[in-house]
């Protein structure tokens, strides 16, 4: 693996580092001064125009020195706020720097008073550094630079790694042009451009490849590196218009997020789930087994919502396929959305609102009632039944509910034994019963016909729970004084035109499928199924997922961790435990956690491997999924 006579050239500022040292040393040498901003957008743009060669390098560093005012005693300040901007996978990957310190160079056209300290700590020792000096006037003022250094002038470093003569492959990692030139000067045979902190055009374009972080880097290289496969070849598609924090989420931890707007068919989602890792969805999209199958590299479902019929959780779980969903994240807002539709249809203020927006003005209490006093009937007294319990007796109602599960009845809710009882005292009934598709029509024109005459039904559940025929004919016939729909059994993938039966009806309240999307809610979600999906990327933690043994894994560091997925078929430990034997593997802590129908054993091991026990461990029957993270 080891390439003896290839040599690393690194850039330092925003590429070993997050920022450019200049502009941090402007912000502390600017401090309580009052055109401080100015001055530092100033040197901002001087840097950006030298760095990409739109001015001479010389020139810009002459005018950010000016500019900085800068002292002697600054840049242990510097130094010490540099430490803790170090690039992220720079930081990660300390063990490269370690291993292969002997190879490894520095060319910048930053200082050697703040370079030195801080690759030091990366093994990368003084002479092996090359930038330039600053000049100090008696009183330690910065007030110029070596002009004499290569590196302070124009194209300073094709000249300084020409002069360095350097053996070997010569691959040169910088964000920026000055960075590019040496490759294009020949002196470099590669040029990598690191885009981790910062993306420059003119740097990518020219690159011979493109690497958002070190991990990348070292991938294409093959060279050792802290985790096996880098998180920006890890692909993430994101459907039906999660919030855009998910996508901040997902991204900030460096895998490559694409957002679609809408829900995809089946056909598409067929064509677009090649190549990817993770799909979020919500509760529209359908990922059936047809999907599952050209879905190639799948490893997890999120799905950005509580529902999760929509997936076919079993197919998912035998491709060792990990689904994760936010069974709480839209609870509260379910539950206010129907406080106000229970309040709205009691008091009539759909009617009401529709004549005065048609220009009749209809003063009348008939048909209006205070919900005060009246039987609240909540049908499924899960996570949100339940809140909506104590809410609705917060409002002085009497709290009656039935569910197929024992539930403890929270407050003074009194449970019915049957739905039949349950709907024959209810003035509103609620109905809050879970996706499973054995709950189809569970309200029918028969469970319609057991309810009081004039009570109101809502339905904040799934749209294939109520016979939307039994329940227009229902209201239309007066039976029900009104009702409130948020879901319908056909729903469109995208906003647009829609139809159903219950339009037009008098006090009935439609709304498209809008029970959980608050802002808050959504907020909510795009930080609890990322970070699921991120746990479970990144550790092999599958706490909370919906369709695969949970398991907590401790942390590893320094260490190798391999995940087996595997049919729960009897002997299978035994035969990856001998594989790790042949391969003299040393096991630092294995765990295990299983279901009727799978197993999913972690192993970490605390030193380097022979690739081969990877082809080995896939090999074993029953295998259905193999994946090392680190
Ligand atoms: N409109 C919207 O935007 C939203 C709709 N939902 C839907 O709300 C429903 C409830 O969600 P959670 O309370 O979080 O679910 P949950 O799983 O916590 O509660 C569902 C309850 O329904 C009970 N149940 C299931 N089938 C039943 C039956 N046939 N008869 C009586 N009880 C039955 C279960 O035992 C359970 O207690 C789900 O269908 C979910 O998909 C959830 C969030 C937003
Ligand atoms: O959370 C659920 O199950 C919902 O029904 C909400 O779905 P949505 O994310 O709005 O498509």
């Amino acid at each position: 693996m080891t390439e003896v006579a290839r040599k690393y050239v690194f850039d330092f500022d925003s590429t070993l580092t997050r920022v450019e040292a200049l502009d941090v040393l402007a912000e502390m040498t600017l401090q309580g001064k009052p055109n401080r901003e100015e001055i530092i957008g100033e040197i901002q743009r001087i840097t950006n125009l030298g760095i990409d060669g739109d001015i001479s390098f010389t020139e810009s560093l002459e005018q950010r020195i000016k500019l900085l005012e800068a002292h002697k005693d600054d840049l242990d300040g510097l130094v010490e706020e540099l430490r803790h901007k170090i690039s992220k996978s720079i930081e990660s990957n300390k063990e490269f720097f370690e291993k292969f310190s002997d190879d490894i160079y520095v060319i910048s056209c930053g200082f050697k008073e703040f370079i030195d300290p801080i690759v030091k700590e990366y093994n990368i020792p003084s002479e092996r550094v090359f930038a330039n000096t600053f000049e100090f006037d008696e009183q330690g003022n910065i007030i110029g630079f070596d002009e004499k250094n290569v590196l302070a002038t124009h194209n300073g470093k094709i000249e300084c790694l020409k002069n360095l003569d350097l053996k070997g492959e010569v691959q040169v990692i910088g964000d920026g042009y000055s960075d590019y030139v040496m490759r294009e000067a020949g002196i470099a045979d590669k040029f990598f451009a690191y885009t981790e902190n910062v993306h420059r055009e003119k740097a990518a374009e020219h690159a011979d490849h493109v690497t958002p972080n070190l991990d990348e880097f070292l991938f294409v290289n093959d060279l050792p590196r802290n985790i096996s496969y880098p998180k920006n070849r890890i692909k993430i598609l994101l459907l039906e218009n999660v919030h855009p924090a998910a996508f901040h989420n997902l991204s900030e931890d460096g895998f490559s997020v694409e957002l679609v707007k809408t829900s995809l068919s089946e056909e598409e989602l067929i064509e677009r789930i090649k190549g990817v890792h993770v799909l979020g969805i919500r509760s529209k999209t359908q990922v059936t087994q047809k999907v599952m199958d050209a879905a190639d590299k799948l490893l997890v479902v999120g799905a950005f919502c509580i529902g999760t019929t929509q997936i076919d959780l079993n197919y998912c779980k035998s491709k060792g396929v990990v689904v994760f969903n936010a069974p709480y994240s839209n609870t509260r807002s379910v539950v206010e959305l129907a406080i106000g539709e229970i309040i709205m249809l009691m008091r009539s203020v759909f009617p009401r609102s529709t004549e005065i927006h048609g220009g009749q003005w209809n003063k009348t209490a008939s048909n209006s009632r205070e919900v005060r006093g009246k039987n609240l009937g909540i049908v499924g007294y899960g996570n949100i039944g339940k809140q909506l319990s104590v809410l609705a007796e917060a409002i002085g109602m009497r709290v009656y509910y039935y569910d197929i599960d024992d539930k403890l009845a929270l407050g003074n809710a009194v449970r019915c034994e049957t739905l039949e009882n349950l709907l024959n005292i209810s003035d509103v009934v609620t109905l809050h019963i879970d996706d499973n598709k054995a709950n189809k029509d569970f309200i029918g024109e028969r469970e319609l016909n057991q309810m009081k005459d004039g009570a109101m039904l809502i339905n904040l559940s799934r749209g294939f729970v109520v016979d939307i025929d039994a329940l227009s004919a229902a209201l239309e016939s007066g039976k029900l004084a009104g009702a409130a729909v948020d879901v319908y059994p056909e729903e469109p993938r995208a906003n647009g035109e829609f139809h159903s039966k219950l339009q037009g009806l008098p006090n009935v309240i439609l709304t498209p499928h809008v029970g959980g999307s608050t802002e808050e809610a959504q907020r909510n979600i795009a930080d609890f199924v990322p970070n699921k999906i991120m746990d479970y990327i990144n550790s092999g933690n599958t706490v909370d997922a919906v369709n695969f043994p949970n398991i907590r894994l401790p942390k590893q560091t320094n260490a190798h961790r391999f995940l087996h997925i595997h049919k729960n078929v009897p002997g299978i430990m035994a035969k990856i435990n001998k594989v790790l034997a042949e391969y003299e593997l040393n096991i630092n802590g294995q765990y295990l956690s299983t279901d009727s129908e799978l197993g999913y054993v972690i192993t970490d091991l605390d030193k380097e491997y022979n690739k081969e026990v990877i082809k080995a461990l896939r090999k074993i029957e029953n295998t259905i999924k193999f994946r090392v993270l680190y």
